[in-house]
Order: structure tokens, then sequence, then C-alpha cells
């Protein structure tokens, strides 16, 4: 495939692409892509200097080629990397050299029992469309973790009993502490049993205390995965007509999973699902395909599971024959300027693990915003590289800055928003309007290191601000959340 013309090969991210293409309109740029569509990141809004709001599309890849004569997308997965001789293998038997290669293979579901077919994974399109398919025929499921998906779950899922277990004391633990957890449990309870679903039944238990208020995971998950209101399109609903049935298990993990026939002669007692005020506990007489052990010794049988339990980087086609250095996570580690250990090989999202030293308001997250960030930003580095020019740090990784919807309020996470790091040095302020606003902002020696805003704070950018400069507030004290004092104002 060397035609003498110098050459550029990337995996799938849409952003890079886009950005070499204009670096470099005499080169040739292949995107090489697992997935039959391209994510295209539309409506793009920068809401302040770093927080980023946008929509991600599904478009055909004639789309991307159209727009840039210098784009070739070539449909086929990657199953061989040769880095030594600066070549790749695709699934359709061709081999494409490369001067230099950006990997943005993204991560797959981190699931907790691989290769059971009632336990899925949502990451992509076709695992949504099988949970879907599964849910409208399922009257009671476990979901397993306290992250993104499974808070986004726990809002949208109708019609069908819900047993959530999570490992914390608290709900959402990876974006939230307890208070702003405790301000989101309330809105789910009574939001749901509002407007929205107001004919139907809701009800809502924590550990018995109510409150009324694919067959398969596919072995081979290499679709892009999902992005914001990815729920949006699909009708979350079970067979059954009430709202909401939700149970939360905490501070518990699965032991064992057995399938009902193995179930039968262990003769341990299945827990009906818990209603209304009921204490005492009751046994379920029902059968159910599958019966789930937790540690906290409860047994509870369901349709399927799914576990929400997080990713890993998708790093296993590439590493045969090549000795990547690979951080904890298990993603391939990236310096500064977005190189991997091997020459020429750099990498962007969630396959990355970022290795150098950050800022002391940045981490890395496996989110749309960093793997969009992280494109826009390797694809810089490699034109820089070309041309042997020198590069600074791209500006977007000097806070972290996540923008997202959770029980349908906004959510912002500014800095070390959950004190991430601070160790016990730091002071926590706390503004809460229930149902309306939950802020709280993490001060260390009188300087702003995080915030989370939750609601139509509007405080996102003077927050922002506020961080980023590291001026000293110790004179403002608790000013600094005074709903009477116009805090913009204050610090024009
Ligand atoms: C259900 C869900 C909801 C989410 N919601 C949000 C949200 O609201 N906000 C947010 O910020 N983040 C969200 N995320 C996280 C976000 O989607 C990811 O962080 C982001 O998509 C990572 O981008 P990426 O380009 O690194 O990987 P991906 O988007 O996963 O893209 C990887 C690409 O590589 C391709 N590929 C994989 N293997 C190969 C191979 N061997 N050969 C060739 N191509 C290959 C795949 O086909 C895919 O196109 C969500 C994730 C999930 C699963
Ligand atoms: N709106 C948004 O911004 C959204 C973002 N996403 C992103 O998509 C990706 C996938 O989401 P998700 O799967 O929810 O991952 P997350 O990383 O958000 O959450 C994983 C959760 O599972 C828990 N967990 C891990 N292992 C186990 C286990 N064995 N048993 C029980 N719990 C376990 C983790 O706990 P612990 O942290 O203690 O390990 C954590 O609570 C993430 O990168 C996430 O950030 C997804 C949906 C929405």
């Amino acid at each position: 495939m060397r035609n003498g013309k110098q050459r550029s090969r990337i995996q799938n991210e849409r952003v890079l692409p886009s950005k070499l293409a204009v670096n470099f309109p005499t080169e040739d740029i292949v995107l090489v892509t697992a997935s039959p569509v391209i994510k295209a990141v539309t409506n793009f809004k920068q809401v302040s200097k770093v927080l980023e709001e946008f929509d991600v599309e599904e478009q055909p890849s004639t789309v991307l080629e159209n727009r840039f004569p210098n784009i070739k997308v070539i449909e086929s997965g990657v199953k061989q990397l040769k880095s030594e001789e600066h070549c790749i293998f695709t699934e359709d038997g061709r081999q494409h050299a490369y001067r230099k290669l950006c990997l943005c293979a993204g991560a797959k579901p981190k699931l907790i029992c691989e290769g059971n077919p009632y336990v899925l994974g949502i990451r992509d399109t076709d695992s949504a469309q099988e949970f879907q398919k599964q849910l409208t025929k399922a009257k009671r499921i476990m979901i397993v973790g306290n992250g993104g998906i499974a808070l986004e779950l726990v809002y949208e899922i109708e019609g069908c009993e819900v047993i959530w277990a999570i490992k914390d004391k608290a709900i959402g633990n990876t974006f939230f502490d307890a208070g702003a957890a405790e301000f989101l449990t309330s809105k789910l309870m009574s939001e749901k049993s509002e407007a929205k679903i107001a004919p139907k039944r809701t009800i809502y238990t924590i550990e018995g205390a109510r409150k009324e208020n694919r067959s398969k995971a596919k072995a081979d998950n290499v679709g892009s995965a999902l992005g914001p209101d990815w729920h949006g399109g699909l009708d979350l609903k079970g067979p059954q007509e009430f709202s909401h049935s939700i149970h939360i298990e905490t501070r518990c993990e699965v032991k064992k999973i057995y399938l009902q026939e193995e179930f039968k002669i262990t003769k341990k007692k299945p827990l009906a699902f818990p209603k209304h005020q009921d204490k005492s506990v009751t046994l379920d007489k029902e059968m159910w395909p599958v019966y789930v052990e937790l540690t906290n010794g409860k047994i509870y049988g369901c349709d399927f599971l799914v576990s929400a339990t997080g990713v890993t980087p998708n790093v296993q086609p590439f590493l045969h024959g090549n000795n990547f250095d690979l951080g904890e996570d298990g993603g391939l580690k990236v310096d500064d300027q977005m190189r991997t250990s091997l020459p020429d090989i750099y990498a962007a999202g969630d396959i990355c693990t970022a290795c150098w030293q950050p800022s002391p308001v940045w981490q890395q997250m496996r989110l749309w915003t960093q793997a969009r960030q992280m494109g826009w930003y390797a694809a810089k580095c490699m034109a820089a590289a070309s041309l042997g020019h020198p590069i600074d740090m791209d500006f977007s990784f000097e806070l972290f800055a996540h923008v997202t919807k959770f029980f349908n309020y906004k959510v912002v996470l500014l800095g070390k928003y959950n004190a991430q790091g601070l160790g016990s040095d730091h002071e926590l302020m706390l503004r809460c309007t229930r149902g309306q606003e939950y802020i709280k902002v993490v001060m260390q020696n009188g300087r702003m290191m995080g915030a989370v805003l939750i609601g139509e704070t509007d405080l996102e950018e003077t927050f922002e601000n506020l961080i980023l400069n590291q001026m000293d507030l110790s004179s403002y004290g608790e000013d600094l959340l005074d709903p009477n004092i116009d805090i913009e104002d204050y610090f024009d």
C-alpha cells in the first residue's frame, strides 16, 4: 500500500481524522474502523473556557470522505499490528502501512462474569438494543455497578422490577458524594411518582425500607461506545404496568450467579422483591431463569443482570508482538504528546492511560469529552511531530470539566469535584435546595479545587475561573455560596 506519498493511518476517532486532514491536505489519512458508522460530534458548544457540550450522531463514512477528500475510510477491524514493520493487518485480509498511527479503539465493558448469557453489558448500539429486547420480556432484573450507566438505567427503566446492587453506601459513587446522592435519590423518588408517570405505581425501596413515591453480551464488543443521551431513542420498558420499582442493596457485591437448575439443588432460599413498608423477610415462590447470591447473604431471582461495572481499555488486538507500556488500568500509556511507548504510535480516548504529570485539578475519566479532546490534541501532536515543531499541552487538560445529565438534572463536575487525592486536607462548602439545586465546592488553603453543580445553578463559568486562577478566597468565607450575593459581580 505504500505509494511514495506520506501516509498517516489511524483508528476510528471522528475528531482526529478531520483535524489531520486539515493539517495535512496533501497526505492520505486512513481511518480504519470495525464499525459500519462514524460517530460525529455535532452541535458543539463551548460553554465556558473548558466546559463543552455536544451531541453525538451516527453518520455513514461517506460523509467524512466527501467533506475531506484526503480521508479514506476502511471498514474492517484491525486484527494485528506489526509495529516494527509499521503496518497493520485487517480482518478483510489486507495489510496497510503507516508512517504514523493513532490507536483509538475505545474500551470494552468489564463484566462481572464473562461468557454468562444472563449477564449483559451495554457499550454500543447492538448491546443497547439487545438489552432493550430482553427488557420487554423481563419482570425483574438486577443492575450491578454504581457509575454512569447504572445511574442512567435506574432512572429510565419502567415496568420492570429493578434490584440495584452497589458496593457503596450511597448511589453514584463515580460522580457523587453521599450528600449529592441523597439529593438525587429524593428527586428520583418524587419525580417518578409525579407528572411523567402519574397514573402508574411507583415503588422505591432502599434495603427493605420502602418509600412510595442479548441473550448474551456480544463476545466482540467492537462498536463505538454510546454517547450522551444514548437511551433517548430506546424505549426502556418492561412488560408490567408500573413506572418504577427499584430496590437498592448497598455495600454488597455479587458472590455467585446460579442458573435455575443449578440453584434448585442448593436448596437456598431466595428473597421476594421487598414491597412497601413490610420489614419482614418474605421468601420468593416464583421461579426465575437466574439467581444471584450477594455478599450480604441475600439471594434474589431475576430474568437477567446488567453488569454496569466499568470498562477495560480495548488493547488486546494490538498487543501481540508489540511491547507497549501499559498503565495500571490496562490502557496504553501515553505521554504529554499522546505518544505510546512505541515509535510513531499515538493513542487517544478510552484506550489510553494518561501518564503525564497532570495539572493539580485534572484527572482522566473515560468520557466522550476527554476522548474528543484527546483525539483533537493527538492530531495536533502528530502534525507537529511530522513538521518537527514543539507543541504545548492543550488547555483542555488544565481543568477536569464534565457536563452531563442525571435524573433529568444538569450536572457539572469541575476539578477535584470529589476531593480526589486531597486526603483530609480540604474543606467542603454546601448549598442545597431540595428538588432544585445542589452545590458543593471543595476548598484547600482558601483556594477552590473542585465543584459539583446539580441543577440550573449558572455558576459553572465563575467557578471554572476561580479554580483555574487559584485566587485566595479565604476572605469571602461563606459568602461564596450565599444565594443573595451575585457571585459573578464579586469576581468581575
Ligand atoms: C452507555 C454509555 C453511555 C455513555 N454516556 C456518556 C455520556 O453521557 N457522557 C460522556 O462524556 N461519556 C459517555 N460515555 C463514555 C463515552 O462513550 C466514551 O468515553 C467514548 O465514546 C470513548 O471514545 P473512544 O473514541 O475512545 O472509543 P469508542 O467511542 O468506543 O470508539 C472506538 C472505536 O474503535 C473501533 N474499534 C474497536 N476495536 C477495533 C479494531 N480492532 N479495529 C478497528 N476498529 C476498532 C470501534 O468500532 C469504535 O468505532 C458513555 C459510554 C457508554 C457505554
Ligand atoms: N453521563 C455520563 O457521563 C456517563 C458516562 N458513562 C461512561 O461510560 C463508561 C461505562 O460506564 P459504567 O459501566 O457505568 O462505568 P463507571 O466507571 O462509571 O462505573 C462502574 C461502577 O461499577 C463499580 N464496580 C466495578 N467493579 C465492580 C464489581 N465487581 N462489582 C460491583 N460493582 C463494581 C464501580 O465501583 P468502584 O468505582 O468502587 O470500582 C463503579 O461504581 C464509563 O467510562 C462512564 O464514565 C456512562 C454513562 C453515562
